[in-house]
């Protein structure tokens, strides 16, 4: 059974102005988070993201629909049950939301606290989670003595201190420069790998989607417009968003802008062939231009790799006779993806 299963919710917010529109943030969204996932959620600012997430800890309610928490239905909850579903789910923010007043150890220990556990055993968690994070030096600093990228490695620290199954993460390295996004999504990685721990992280970065999550649900005015696996979506984009999404990052169709260019230096016939690991390979396709004597020249593309696996898009410049590409296009397009850009 998934770990959380969001099943056509719905969240709606009053108008904000008398006589104006309620939002309906969310719209029937149904969503299956397996444990282990690293589950990415993407879209443009608005598409509701955040409200999606505060409904998964229950800081929102749903106006209608079910989310099913490892096995409960938590739009049923009261609050004291809430409270204690929340211990099992950290978040961590991009504006960190660290306590000013309190120390790096006084902020990881800020949630035991509050749970009430014993002060021995705050101590040595506190300590494990300051290596852990790779700040033990820092434990006595307060966060305006951090550097953005350690004050969240104490946001993820902190989140973790109740040992969570559920991680959510929005927009967490959006407030971070390149490389210290690196770090973080590193850390992350390691939070999901080495302590099991399932990952919810909200983005608008494609290139965050690409190297730390294994499933990705693209957002649109509050629905999911496509979810999968990160490879098949990055690979195979189905709707318009996920196309300008995946654009971002992958290498490999031609803008418009860029067609024209190209163009205006080659006057043969284009077709873009996109290769899968498993499918035809390059050579087979080049084998079969060869001998049905058709010229061809390698004008646009790149080869992607996303988890581990690799799929390229090249757009191709073919010369010959009409018929002769017609017949071999039609050939390949049982064994490649192969369409011809006009
Ligand atoms: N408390 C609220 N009251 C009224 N409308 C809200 C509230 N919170 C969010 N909204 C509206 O719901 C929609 C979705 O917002 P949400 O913050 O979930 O989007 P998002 O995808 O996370 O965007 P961003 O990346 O900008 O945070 C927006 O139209 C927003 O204005």
């Amino acid at each position: 059974m998934p770990l959380v299963q969001i099943r056509d919710v719905t969240k709606v917010y009053p108008a904000s102005t008398r006589g104006g529109e309620p939002v309906r943030a969310i719209d029937g969204v149904d969503l299956d988070i397996e444990e282990g996932d690293v589950y990415g959620i993407i879209g443009y600012s608005g598409a509701g993201k955040s409200t999606l997430v505060r409904l998964v800890n229950a800081l929102e309610s749903t106006t209608s629909g079910s989310i099913i928490v490892d096995g409960t239905d938590i739009t049923t909850l009261s609050e004291r049950e809430l409270r204690k579903l929340r211990l099992g789910i950290g978040m961590i923010f991009q504006q960190f939301n660290l306590f000013s007043s309190r120390t790096v150890r006084g902020n990881i220990a800020y949630p035991l606290q509050v749970a009430g556990r014993p002060k021995a055993e705050i101590r040595a968690r506190v300590d494990e989670l300051l290596d852990f994070v790779g700040l033990a030096d820092k434990a006595s600093n307060y966060p305006d003595q951090l550097s953005g990228g350690q004050k969240q490695r104490v946001g993820i620290a902190r989140a973790l201190a109740t040992s969570p199954r559920i991680l959510l993460a929005d927009e967490a390295t959006s407030a971070l420069d390149p490389e210290t996004t690196h770090e973080v999504l590193g850390l992350l990685r390691t939070v999901n790998r080495e302590l099991g721990v399932t990952i919810i992280v909200i983005t608008h970065e494609m290139d965050v989607v690409q190297s730390l999550a294994t499933k990705v649900a693209v957002m649109e005015k509050g629905r999911v417009v496509e979810s999968g696996d990160v490879f098949d979506v990055f690979s195979r984009p189905q709707s318009p968003a996920s196309q300008r999404f995946v654009s971002t990052v992958v290498k490999g169709v031609p803008s418009d802008i860029d067609l024209e260019a190209l163009r205006a230096r080659h006057s043969g016939r284009f077709v873009t062939v996109t290769f899968r690991d498993g499918g035809a390979s390059q050579s087979d396709v080049f084998l079969e231009f060869g001998r049905e004597g058709i010229g061809f020249e390698l004008v646009y593309g790149g080869v992607n790799e996303i988890q581990g696996r690799a799929f390229g898009n090249l757009t191709l410049e073919l010369t010959g006779a009409d018929e002769r590409i017609d017949a071999v296009i039609d050939r390949l397009r049982e064994r490649v993806e192969i369409v011809e850009v006009v």
